[in-house]
């Protein structure tokens, strides 16, 4: 049985790995040994595979206080969601770097939505409201800057029927830069 710990190890200097990869200088040969390396460390850890990357499932997280969102998943930035009654909540002390570049020294603005769509459809998901997202409308106010301390931020607002609205927003060091309203729709599984 594997144990968390030793998953964390391997997904923090994943994180690291994938950060150098793309900030790398060295010459073709050590660019040629690095590919190699990493081939057979990829053989090394396909010697058991799951068929997903592993992670709290919809059902799991209904009535959760708190959520690891992405914990385990290098591509994506990892959130620890908060819930407190209507609202919802997740820090990225750091901000994020240049991988998640748009314009110059700019977060893009589709990475700002994945991250206001996890914690609105997370939110939802907390109030047993199993759910995808219909609908989406997004406005960017204020540029975000990279490296900079990021709190994504979820309200809900109305619950019908079958639709329920969540209001996100993102926020850069106290400002409000982007501000979104989901449509989120509930579904059956
Ligand atoms: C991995 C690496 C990623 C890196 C990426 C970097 C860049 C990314 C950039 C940007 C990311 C943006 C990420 C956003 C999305 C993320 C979240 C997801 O992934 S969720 C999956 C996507 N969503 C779907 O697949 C739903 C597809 N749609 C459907 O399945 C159906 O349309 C569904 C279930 C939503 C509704 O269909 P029905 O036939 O069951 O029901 P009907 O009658 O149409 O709707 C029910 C009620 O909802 C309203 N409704 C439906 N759609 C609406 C809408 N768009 N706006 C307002 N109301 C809507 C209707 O008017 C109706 O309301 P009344 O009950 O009559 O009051």
């Amino acid at each position: 049985m594997e144990n968390d710990d030793a998953r964390a190890r391997l997904v923090e200097a994943g994180r690291a790995l994938v950060d150098a990869i793309g900030r790398t200088g060295v010459d073709d040969a050590a660019l040629t040994e690095a590919a190699d390396r990493l081939r057979s460390v990829e053989a090394l850890l396909r010697a058991i595979e799951h068929e997903r990357v592993p992670r709290i499932t919809y059902d799991d997280a209904v009535g959760m206080e708190a959520y690891s969102w992405q914990r385990w998943n290098v591509v994506l930035p990892h959130l620890e969601m908060r819930f407190d009654g209507i609202k919802g909540s997740a820090e990225l002390p750091e901000g994020l770097n240049e991988l998640y570049e748009g314009p110059t020294g700019l977060l893009h603005g589709g990475i700002s939505v994945v991250l206001i769509d996890a914690l609105v459809t997370s939110l939802a998901q907390f109030h047993g409201l199993r759910n995808v997202t219909a609908g989406l409308t997004i406005n960017f106010r204020k540029p975000t800057l990279l490296h900079t301390p990021l709190t994504v931020e979820a309200v809900l607002e109305e619950v019908h029927d079958r639709k329920v609205i969540v209001s996100g927003s993102l926020v850069s060091d106290g400002k409000t830069t982007v501000e979104a309203t989901a449509v989120l729709v509930r579904v059956e599984r």
